[in-house]
């Protein structure tokens, strides 16, 4: 919650339909300050429509995303990520003939204009990301873990309120996962607010006090990660009917 007891994001019954499919149905939630908050379903639930709408990548057709109390449903994702907030992508895209500290720099623009201050922000956060020996490497001989936590950096260098994480452990070994987990955790430390997308249940239980759980673009679930996963919504939406019967 901010300082007014407002939740620092709003979601109020957002809806996203692609032709005959209706991706996304009047889904509503809301993230504290500070939150670790984990957006669980099964594969085509809408997890990663509902995060474009919020990234103002989708227009959402119904309903409100307040951040911060202001309604940001429509603006495009340059204003969104001036206002705070930032995403990472599934698959990342960085710019792979740049150094790893010139592609954290990209997103300092966003904040600064003073290029020694940008350059300083970036290799800080090359440091909090443990990579600060790799500042001058190009990221096209990083290792695909090194890539995601890049990733991350670049979301981090525009200095977000809120970030919204999607699949970051996908294809991680498990010391790699727990890294992550680390990571995910400093990040939050430094006062971030954290939507994540994860498929990764022992990722899910080590960080977040609260999920929601989407299925067929619906909210079926929402609370602690442990009471979740017995309902019988969720198994159902995991393990089909016969499954959440016999649970
Ligand atoms: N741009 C688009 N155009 C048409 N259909 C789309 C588009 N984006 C997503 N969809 C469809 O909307 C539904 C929800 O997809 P979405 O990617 O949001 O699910 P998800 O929960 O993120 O799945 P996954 O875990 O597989 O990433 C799916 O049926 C998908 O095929």
């Amino acid at each position: 919650m901010s300082g007014d007891g407002t939740p620092l994001l709003q979601v109020r019954g957002i809806s996203k339909r692609f032709g005959g499919l209706q991706a996304v149905h009047d889904l509503s939630f809301d993230l504290g300050q500070g939150e670790i908050l984990a957006l669980l379903g099964p594969n085509g639930a809408g997890k990663t429509t509902a995060f474009n709408m919020i990234a103002g990548y989708f227009r959402t057709d119904q309903g409100r995303i307040l951040f911060e109390g202001r309604d940001i449903a429509g603006r495009k994702p340059w204003d969104i990520c001036r206002i705070g907030i930032a995403r990472t992508f599934q698959l990342s895209k960085p710019f792979s003939d740049l150094t790893v500290a010139e592609n954290l720099m990209v997103g300092g623009f966003v904040r600064r204009s003073e290029i020694d201050e940008i350059r300083a922000k970036a290799l800080e956060i090359a440091d909090f990301l443990g990579m600060g020996h790799q500042a001058a490497t190009e990221v096209q001989h990083l290792t695909a873990f090194d890539r995601r936590k890049l990733e991350l950096g670049r979301a981090l260098s525009t200095e977000p309120k809120l970030l919204l994480m999607d699949e970051v452990v996908a294809g991680a070994t498990p010391s790699e996962a727990q890294e992550m987990v680390e990571l995910v955790r400093r990040i939050r430390d430094r006062g971030v607010t954290i939507l994540i997308v994860e498929h990764v249940m022992k990722v899910i239980m080590a960080l977040s006090e609260r999920v929601i759980v989407m299925e067929s673009g619906r909210l079926i679930a929402n609370g602690k990660p442990k009471d979740v996963v017995r309902q019988p919504e969720v198994l159902k939406a995991y393990f089909g009917e016969g499954y959440a019967a016999r649970a």
